[in-house]
């Protein structure tokens, strides 16, 4: 057969190209799923190789990868003409991950009749015996399933092996895998937040769920890099925020001016403290999966990934049409638990509980609070933060209710008053349902252990 034969898609990879030379969350969002010799076109393998090397670099621009290749193509064009046609042509392509699997599989078909003409060939040369040549063969296909499907069945006794050698290193050296909450009692509850765990954190509006999830990505970034996809606030609010609990300073008196000569040093320590967790923020207020997960690809590659935090669920956008609300939101968890498993990192999502939950008779939070029942199905782990003292405070007893029932209410309001609780709602390797009381500071919008 000759070469021009063989299978291929010169469209699909002008598209790829095109659209990684436009950004480079385009490339990383393909970079793990396609090798540049899976392009059929010599130039592109070459232009798709020199992309990866750019953005690996982290400094993409049309002039630098021209630069990096013959000044012409073999037709004698300029080779920084034949790339900006290419990125002009890619502004209509649509999803640029639609066109992986057309390359994927005319490269798998052209190493397939690769395969089938060696076979032939080893036969007809009738130096190698039969089992030899179906042995190579087998060994042959198998890669080709590899690159087709990167991930392999695993052998119990092998994984055994490797979660053993992971516990005695934890026994010995006092080096416990996964990560800690950064609060005692959390932990007691969680227990660690490990590779590939799925973690959802409900709670009502105002309960704190921001600022839990953000004291626990500050602790995990102090010691890996952590990256928190905000759809709600801005990146300055949450470093507002994070200077106040660091400063002592309420984010109104720091966004104000309005602080002393003794909290202008506390804010300048908050500051240069600050500047030690790896703590990277993305606002943007809707996002799909597959973006987030082209960041954190990126950031993988780039710096390294200990965490993602997504605030909130209800903010992801899906790229699919859907019948309602509940089916969108099952499409997303389910994509979020196999990204929580590709990215090998502990991904703690943010939902919000429904109103009608709170307005329960009993509203302690449940598993079903969250209007998406595929949590429960998708999380390993479900916690819920409820604050009954904002909830006693949105639910004061009417003027005319009677001296009892303002004497009950105020004597509630007094026992919650400053506290959270924590619930663990579903826990693939714990008990579930047991539940911490931490002390609330509002103004600071942080939590601490009750002394
Ligand atoms: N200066 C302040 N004094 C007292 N409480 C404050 C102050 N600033 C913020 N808060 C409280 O902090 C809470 C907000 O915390 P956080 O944003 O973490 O909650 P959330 O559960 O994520 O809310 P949402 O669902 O709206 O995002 C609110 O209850 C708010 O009243």
């Amino acid at each position: 057969m000759s070469r021009r034969e063989l299978p291929h898609n010169l469209a699909a990879e002008r598209a790829v190209l095109g659209a990684c030379l436009k950004s480079d969350t385009a490339f990383w969002g393909v970079a793990d799923r396609l090798r540049s010799d899976q392009f059929f076109h010599p130039l592109h393998q070459q232009v798709f190789s020199v992309i990866r090397d750019i953005c690996t670099e982290g400094r993409l621009s049309l002039s630098l990868v021209a630069s990096r290749l013959p000044a012409e193509d073999e037709e004698g064009r300029s080779m920084m003409s034949y790339l900006a046609v290419l990125l002009k042509d890619a502004e209509d392509v649509g999803s640029v991950e639609d066109f992986v699997p057309d390359i994927a599989e005319a490269a798998a078909r052209r190493q397939l009749i690769h395969l089938a003409e060696c076979v032939l060939k080893g036969v007809k040369a009738g130096e190698k015996g039969a089992m030899d040549i179906a042995a190579d063969a087998s060994a042959a296909i198998l890669d080709v399933m590899q690159v087709a499907s990167p991930k392999r069945p695993q052998r119990i006794g092998d994984l055994a092996q490797s979660v053993a050698g992971a516990a005695r290193m934890a026994n010995e050296r006092d080096v416990m895998p996964g990560f800690g909450t950064g609060l005692p009692s959390l932990d007691e509850i969680v227990g660690r937040m490990g590779a590939g765990d799925l973690i959802f954190l409900v709670g009502s509006q105002g309960d704190g769920k921001s600022a839990l999830a953000m004291q626990v990505g500050m602790h995990v970034a102090m010691s890996r890099p952590v990256l928190l996809c905000q759809m709600e606030m801005t990146a300055e609010q949450v470093a507002a925020r994070e200077l106040a609990a660091a400063s002592g300073i309420t984010v109104g008196d720091i966004q104000e001016g309005a602080f002393d000569f003794a909290q202008r040093d506390a804010m300048l320590q908050a500051q240069q403290w600050l500047a030690g967790p790896d703590m990277m923020v993305l606002d943007d207020s809707r996002m799909t999966i597959r973006q987030i997960r082209a960041h954190c690809i990126a950031l993988k590659r780039t710096r390294g990934l200990g965490m993602l935090i997504i605030d909130q669920l209800d903010k992801i956008k899906s790229e699919a049409r859907h019948k309602d609300r509940f089916e969108r939101l099952a499409e997303i968890t389910g994509d979020l638990k196999v990204l929580a498993k590709d990215l090998m990192v502990p991904v703690l999502v943010l939902a919000q509980r429904t109103r009608g939950a709170q307005r329960r008779d009993d509203p302690t939070p449940q598993i079903n609070d969250a209007d998406a029942p595929s949590i429960e199905r998708d999380g390993d782990i479900v916690l819920a933060v409820w604050r009954k003292e904002s909830w006693l405070r949105q639910n004061r007893p009417h003027k005319d209710a009677g001296a009892e029932k303002h004497g009950n209410w105020e004597t509630q309001l007094a026992l919650c008053a400053g506290k959270a609780q924590v619930i663990s709602l579903k826990h693939r390797r714990r008990k579930p349902f047991e539940e911490r009381t931490l002390k609330w500071i509002g103004k600071l919008t942080r939590f601490e252990e009750l002394t």
